[in-house]
């Protein structure tokens, strides 16, 4: 997800716009930053003129979600329903959509709008636009509050809409949506991601397993940098990296100083940078997206003695986006996922604080979350149906 600047204190969603569009959607928010998910009712608006309607069939759960239900940033608006890796299938376009027809499977991401006169837009690079809206907690156009994926419904302005493949599994091509574009644009555009140029990935969650295979598949040689020796035949094995380090033995590191032209670094809690910078050959870039709720010291020697640049990259622009999941496609790259259920989100948070996930959970929405709507329903339907016998037996 676009990473936002730090913002005071936590801002709460009037409780009025929960309901004040017309179309009704059901999905899961978080209420305040305790970071529990509950089910919750709301509404989006109507299809515009360039707005595609779509059924959410996945969304996988980026950590992102995870600092937002529990306002790391300090920017989260209640309630909140996260998911911005949102894989669906069209149910409606407005009159001016060319883009996609209803039935094809489509994406959104981590936007859902920007000013679109600005540089940024000009160039493709919505995600910089200083009035960039976020797919979720942000503030959409027409003054109200943007929510996420975690939904049955999604509406999305067709800039913002991506076409899926047809050998595009929907299931594992979700995370492709924030953990692809976030590592893929940064790997084109600070030249990492070629042949003859050897590039670090620091931690292996989902992030950084998609840049494993995004750097492979750009044809760069890649080193993965983990605290965890147990990931060393995942990286090696399953997902093809050339090389392991472990980023706390000094003898290994030591080994390696000044090998690496580039490091993607998708560590989402506050680390050192030092020891990553000592891996950089002279001009070498260390790649922050990873977003720490904390700053993180930034050790100035290494940088000035090597001309060493230390960067950071925000997802990626629509067009971008669109070209990721064509090379994807291609390359027949996804990622490797577990599918779970809606109800089970909140373990799935759990589980992610634990980094105890292989390497992204993607939450079957279509075959689900109606389920539990239903299941709700019908609990709600019995329990009054009981109350009632029980109010003629009395009588
Ligand atoms: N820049 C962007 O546009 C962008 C986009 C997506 C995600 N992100 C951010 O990237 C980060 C990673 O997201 P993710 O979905 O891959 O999360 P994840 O939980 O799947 O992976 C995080 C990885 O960091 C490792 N890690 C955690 N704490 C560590 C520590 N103290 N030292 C070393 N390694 C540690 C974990 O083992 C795990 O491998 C998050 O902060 C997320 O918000 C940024
Ligand atoms: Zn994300
Ligand atoms: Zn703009």
């Amino acid at each position: 997800m676009g990473v936002p600047e730090k913002k005071g204190k936590m801002a709460k969603a009037p409780e009025a716009e929960e309901k004040e569009h017309p179309v009704k959607a059901f999905g899961w928010a978080a209420r305040d930053s305790s970071g529990y998910l509950f089910p919750f009712n709301f509404s989006r608006r109507e299809t515009g003129d360039e707005d595609v309607r779509l059924k959410v069939l996945y969304c996988g759960i980026c950590h992102t979600d995870l600092h937002f239900i529990k306002n790391d940033w300090g920017i989260s608006l209640y309630p909140l329903v996260p998911g911005h890796e949102i894989v669906g299938e069209v149910t409606q376009v407005g009159s001016k959509v060319k883009k996609v027809k209803v039935g094809d499977k489509v994406g959104v991401g981590c936007r859902a709008g920007a000013c679109h006169s600005c540089e940024n837009c000009y160039n493709d690079l919505e995600s910089y636009c200083s009035k960039t809206i976020r797919t979720y907690s942000s503030i959409y156009h027409d003054g109200t509050v943007t929510y996420g994926g975690y939904s049955d419904t999604m509406v999305a302005e067709q800039r913002y809409v991506v076409r899926f493949h047809d050998n595009m599994p929907l299931d594992s091509g979700a995370p492709l949506l924030c953990a692809g574009i976030t590592v893929y644009s940064p790997l084109k555009y600070f030249g990492l991601g070629e042949p003859g140029k050897h590039v670090g990935i620091v931690g292996l969650g989902g992030v950084g397993h998609v840049a494993v295979k995004f750097a492979k598949a750009l044809g760069a040689k890649v080193k993965v940098i983990s605290t965890s020796p147990s990931k060393k035949s995942e990286a090696l094995d399953r997902l093809a990296a050339d090389s392991f380090l472990v980023s706390h033995d000094l003898d290994q590191m030591q080994a390696n100083t000044g090998t690496l032209d580039g490091i993607i670094d998708t560590v989402s809690a506050v680390h050192s940078i030092s020891p990553l910078l000592g891996l950089l050959k002279s001009h070498g870039k260390l790649v922050l997206v990873g977003a720490p709720e904390k700053p993180l010291e930034l050790p100035v020697f290494p940088l000035i003695s090597g001309r060493k640049m230390v960067v950071g990259s925000c997802v990626g622009g629509m067009k971008e986006t669109q070209e990721m999941i064509d090379f994807a496609s291609e390359h027949n790259i996804t990622a490797d996922i577990e599918v779970i259920s809606m109800d089970y989100v909140n373990t799935a948070m759990q589980r992610l604080v634990k980094n105890d996930v292989r390497y992204r959970f993607v939450i079957d929405i279509g075959n689900t979350l109606s389920c539990i709507y239903n299941t709700l329903e019908d609990l709600l339907l019995c329990f009054s149906t009981f109350r009632l016998l029980r109010y003629c037996n009395t009588l």
